[in-house]
């Protein structure tokens, strides 16, 4: 072989040796951009999907940090994503930034429907990287909207330590899945956690209904367990329902349920579960909270109750409860009780203690005593 072959082979080969590695390193990227593709869409709840995306995403990515914003059609993404876990709403609280369709119509209408990479993206969308603490050391940043059927549903911004990361010249390929994958797992999930909620719910009173009370009860029952912290059962019942039916109709009976369930909303904090257990019976859980505290808000509500009268086309309308409690400390629990147990005793006793303050003449509140053995 004379040298010009041999060069010219050389420098095939070179080529081809080039070729081969950024096909490997492709197949890779594409390998990590499928895989977290998949794992988003089968996050199973919103806060699963948080964390898939704002936080694990990072380290998958070597990214520096990762925004996503959302515009909230629904007014219902805070509650979704953060309900119940303020620390998760204060670590994620620049992260994820929830658009109001009606008052933040401007900055909507700002998001392009195709990615955006480099400096454009940081000059045009500086309003996203706001409150980061890493945002002196960005130096690079990819703009990817987030679209479903036509319609710009939020935006990821992944954010990078290196300036040669995300250039306005380079291949958006995998960047363009992500973000379709992202829009999809983001809106499957919202909507699957949507139609759980509704299952969950009392459609009279927007109450919780006994299938979810059920289910959470004993998880709230195993926390307090876990942590030795006390938990109270309380049953409510509004007095002489039957007369309110019978002398002013079903309609203004059903209007008493929901007039409740606002009142007893008012009196109760977000972790505490209010569910319609049946009839004009409620039940409420309040985890972590001594007898004595549960006492005073059992008393202040039946007072509010008892209060507020329900106006009525001609009429006022004066309504009282009856309220029965019981404490999980009451138990005596024994590494042998299994949950199952536990719930049915506390609400067996919460009952009873229900039925103590109706013998007692109604519009009060009993506690269940231990009998003295
Ligand atoms: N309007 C309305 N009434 C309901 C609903 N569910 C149950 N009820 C009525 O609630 C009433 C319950 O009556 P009772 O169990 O006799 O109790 P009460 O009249 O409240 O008497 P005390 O509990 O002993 O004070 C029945 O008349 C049921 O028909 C509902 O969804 N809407």
């Amino acid at each position: 072989m004379n040298d010009s072959v041999y060069d010219k082979n050389r420098e095939l080969q070179r080529k081809l040796d080039h070729f081969i590695k950024q096909a490997r390193a492709n197949e890779k990227k594409q390998e990590l951009y499928e895989t977290f593709g998949f794992e988003i869409i089968g996050a199973s709840t919103p806060k699963e999907l948080r964390d898939l995306l704002l936080f694990q995403s990072i380290a998958r990515f070597q990214l520096l940090d990762m925004v996503l914003c959302l515009v909230d059609h629904h007014k219902d993404a805070d509650r979704l994503f953060f309900e119940r876990d303020e620390e998760a709403r204060l670590s994620f609280a620049n992260k994820l930034l929830i658009l109001d369709p009606i008052k933040d119509t401007e900055i909507i209408q700002s998001l392009a429907t195709n990615p955006t990479l480099g400096t454009e993206a940081l000059k045009k969308y500086r309003w996203m990287l706001k409150g980061l603490k890493s945002r002196d050391q960005i130096k690079s940043a990819a703009f990817l909207p987030l679209l479903r059927s036509n319609q710009v549903i939020g935006s990821l911004m992944l954010l990078s330590q290196d300036p040669h990361r995300y250039q306005k010249n380079i291949g958006t390929f995998f960047l363009r899945k992500l973000s379709a994958m992202t829009a999809v797992a983001i809106e499957n999930c919202l909507n699957q956690q949507r139609i759980k909620e509704i299952s969950y719910q009392d459609v009279l009173t927007q109450a919780y209904n006994r299938r979810y009370f059920d289910l959470r009860f004993k998880d709230e029952i195993a926390r307090c367990v876990r942590w030795d912290d006390d938990l109270i059962c309380m049953f409510l019942d509004v007095d002489h329902f039957k007369k309110i039916n019978d002398n002013h109709g079903h309609q203004t009976g059903d209007l008493v349920l929901r007039h409740m369930v606002n009142l007893i909303k008012e009196q109760v904090r977000s972790c505490d579960i209010v569910a319609r257990y049946g009839g004009e019976e409620f039940v409420v859980a309040l985890p972590s909270t001594t007898l004595q505290a549960a006492h005073e808000i059992a008393e202040r509500l039946r007072k509010a109750i008892c209060s507020s009268a329900i106006i009525l086309y001609d009429r006022q309308l004066n309504i009282s409860v009856s309220i029965g409690m019981a404490s999980l400390r009451s138990l005596l629990i024994s590494p042998q009780h299994d949950a199952n147990f536990i719930c049915t005793t506390l609400l067996d006793r919460a009952d009873k203690a229900l039925y103590e303050a109706k013998q007692g003449g109604r519009n009060q509140v009993a506690v269940y005593i231990n009998p003295i053995l």
